[in-house]
């Protein structure tokens, strides 16, 4: 076996495997852009791939219902909720009037606001509130840092048997692997290191856009 299989990024590649995921639809094409309106924040966006990646979880595990915690302008609550069936649910989880302002628009413009459910506040307090029986399908937190590992403690338990957990950015632009991360790096590296130890799900990194684990709980 290969100790290194593995292909390193550069611009080429990374459009070919853009060109792969196919077209944003009208209503993403303009969430993108008037995401990039708002200057610097706007790379918090999961690119097009993810989102695909995101539906087709979705599709594939059959979920119902999809906690978010990390709206920002809606475009992963979007990838959610556009593969959900019309029962489904998104609850999705922000602290920001500004940013899921933008992203209600979209949603009502896509057809799917009815799926979304959007709860404004901690998200630490937000998940707290909600009823400890293990009834959600899927999970992707792609929040604050720090805030990683109190969330999905606070989730896990609220997770079905064999549902889905996922966690952006858990390569943080590489700096996650640094021998002495620091700052968000720090706090992603012991995210990652307390997920590997967590005998509650089977779990891999997956080095799609900034990194994306993904866990099933046993
Ligand atoms: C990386 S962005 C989410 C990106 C989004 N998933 C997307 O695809 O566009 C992170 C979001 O987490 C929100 N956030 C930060 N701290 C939070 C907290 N303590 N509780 C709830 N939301 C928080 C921010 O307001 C921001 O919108």
């Amino acid at each position: 076996m290969n100790d290194f299989k593995a292909v390193v990024m550069t611009p080429q590649i990374y459009r070919y495997v853009r060109e792969q995921a196919g077209r944003p639809s009208a209503v993403q094409e303009k969430l993108i852009a008037r995401t990039l309106e708002l200057g610097d924040s706007a790379e918090m966006q999961i690119p097009h791939e993810q989102a695909v990646l995101l539906s087709l979880l979705v599709r594939i595990t059959g979920a119902q219902t999809v906690v978010e915690v990390g709206t920002y302008t809606g475009y992963s609550t979007l990838a959610f909720a556009q593969a959900l069936p019309p029962s489904g649910k998104v609850i999705t989880c922000d602290v920001s009037t500004e940013w899921t302002s933008i992203a209600e628009e979209a949603w009502q413009a896509a057809g799917v606001r009815d799926r979304i459910d959007l709860r404004l506040g901690a998200a630490a307090q937000t998940l707290a509130e909600m009823p400890e029986e293990p009834v959600i399908d899927l999970v992707f937190i792609d929040a604050d840092k720090v805030g990683y590992v109190h969330y999905w403690d606070l989730l896990v338990p609220r997770v079905r048997q064999g549902g889905l957990l996922l966690a952006d950015n858990t390569l943080y632009y590489g700096e996650a692997a640094d021998e002495q991360p620091e700052g968000n790096a720090a706090a992603i590296d012991a995210f990652n290191r307390f997920v590997l130890a967590d005998t509650r799900v089977e779990s891999v990194l997956v080095p799609i856009a900034d990194g994306l684990t993904m866990a099933r709980k046993k």
